[in-house]
């Protein structure tokens, strides 16, 4: 399997290689140069496997034997066995059409450890059969800082430094990220906003002599293997409620868009599903851009779902480059419009090719409130405000006759502020992180500047050392 990049100026690559790039070398995306299928007799038959089962079936056709069978195993089983339910990915009914499928499972709480325990063992695999080491730089709007940090701390191979925004990540998120004791762990509170932080980081990949000299690895969803593992819940949760034979749809809390690209790399394999729902906050470009087709950008306004406080939503790249034919040169031309003018408009036959597959929603902050305590109230199940978007645009564009599954994409106790606002309870934490809030904080606040940030990572990556 090689690997191509939406910019198309990048060498095409193989599994191991993708994986450790990160971002393509001209500023693209990568993207499998076809999209390997599953049939639908396979389909039905992985109904009741366990989900690392489920999980090798679906990622091995994209690693294709970049690692050897017995070690990917291995480290899927390894992966998964962190989470603290059997299932992994349960799924919980709310009303007769309405189901959330439980992503928290997992260390840190929120659905971004299900790619990210892989990721780490992936690349540590990968680095340690090449003798090399990386500096990894992530950009987080609260969870994929968090789940990175639990994943790749400890690790020889690597030094991680976590870019969050000053002020704008849950209490609970930012120490997940920064009572972490580990040397190779650095976060770095920028004063700043999540874009700001995506953007920092897009552009040290896009400093060749810069992510040569650190060795540069990315954990973003920019990396393809966070996609690939993002795939599997698609499939578990889809044959579990009747697929093939059966059509469900699901509503997505989005953001940066790597979750709901995974539910449409799950189409492409050949999984039916009836329809992918972008639900957004009121950071609503993507819902804007699905019902005008207009991508422009406006200010980011912080909310009750800060991990959705999103405006330039990376894998969204991904998703024109199918829709546009993988035309690279009108993608590349869409994003200089987009750095240059903070908009681009999409052609309508490719809008209409996306819309399709996807139709969007949008919540506001009451009316997630309202979702968490209607829900709470009628069903007495307790949503966070991320999964209360995506359960909120549900319920407006679910099929009227058919089931639509809410991804929950965090634990309510990681935002137990806004819990509380809404319905008046205050979620605990699990047992094992009772005492986050009291162990001790060690990160480093750094002004909104490109510049002193690289200067930063070059000082601390032992990578450069080990290569200078
Ligand atoms: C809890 C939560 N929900 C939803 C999202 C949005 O996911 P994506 O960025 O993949 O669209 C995020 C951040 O990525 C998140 O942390
Ligand atoms: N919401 C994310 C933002 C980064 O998204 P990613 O999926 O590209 O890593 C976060 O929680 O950090």
């Amino acid at each position: 399997m090689r690997y191509l990049s939406t910019r198309g100026e990048a060498p095409a690559l193989g599994f191991n290689d993708v994986l450790l790039a990160g971002l393509a070398r001209d500023g693209g995306l990568y993207l499998p140069e076809t999209w390997p299928r599953i049939d639908e007799a396979e389909i039905a038959g992985l109904t009741g496997k366990p989900y690392a089962e489920v999980a090798y079936r679906v990622i091995h056709p994209f690693v294709d034997g970049d690692i050897a069978d017995a070690d990917l195993k291995a480290m899927i089983d390894e992966a998964y066995a962190t989470f603290d339910h059997t299932a992994v990915a349960p799924l919980v009914q709310l009303s007769p059409r309405q189901f959330v499928l439980e992503l928290f499972h997992g260390p840190t709480l929120a659905f971004k450890d299900v790619a990210m325990q892989l990721l780490a063992r992936l690349m540590d695999h990968v680095l340690a059969e090449r003798g090399r080491k990386a500096t990894i730089v992530g950009a987080t709007s609260g969870d994929t800082g968090g789940a990175a940090i639990e994943a790749f701390r400890g690790r020889d191979n690597v030094d991680i430094f976590i870019l969050f925004p000053e002020g704008r990540v849950s209490p609970v998120q930012q120490r997940q990220m920064t009572t972490v004791a580990d040397a190779n762990v650095h976060a770095i509170a920028v004063k700043g906003n999540f874009d700001d932080c995506q953007a920092y980081l897009k552009a040290m990949f896009n400093d060749a002599a810069f992510r040569d000299r650190v060795g540069l690895s990315g954990v973003n969803s920019i990396n393809w293997a966070r996609i690939v593992a993002q795939i599997v819940y698609y499939f578990t949760a889809a044959v579990a409620l009747g697929a093939p034979a059966r059509k469900v749809a699901f509503s997505v809390p989005t953001g940066n868009f790597g979750d709901i690209l995974a539910g449409y790399a799950a189409v492409r394999m050949g999984l039916p599903v009836d329809k992918l729902i972008v639900a957004t906050n009121i950071n609503d470009i993507l819902y804007r851009a699905l019902e005008t087709g207009r991508y422009e950008v406006c200010g980011v306004v912080p909310t009750a779902s800060p991990s959705m406080d999103i405006q330039v939503s990376s894998n969204f790249e991904r998703l024109l480059f199918e829709a546009h034919g993988r035309d690279a040169a009108a993608i590349s031309r869409m994003m200089a419009g987009l750095s240059q003018s903070g908009a681009f408009t999409i052609e309508p036959d490719a809008l209409e090719a996306i819309t399709r597959h996807f139709a969007a929603g949008r919540t506001d902050e009451d009316e997630t409130a309202a979702t968490i305590r209607r829900i709470r109230a009628e069903t007495g199940y307790l949503l966070d405000p991320h999964s209360a978007v995506g359960v909120s645009v549900a319920e407006r564009l679910g099929p009227d006759d058919g089931i639509t599954v809410t991804l929950a994409t965090a634990h309510p106790a990681k935002f137990p502020d806004a819990v509380e606002a809404a319905c008046g309870e205050r979620p605990a934490l699990p047992e094992r992180l009772s005492d986050l809030m009291e162990r001790q904080e060690r990160f480093t606040p750094l002004p909104n500047d490109l510049d002193t940030i690289k200067d930063f990572v070059l000082a601390r990556a032992t990578a450069v050392a080990a290569e200078a």
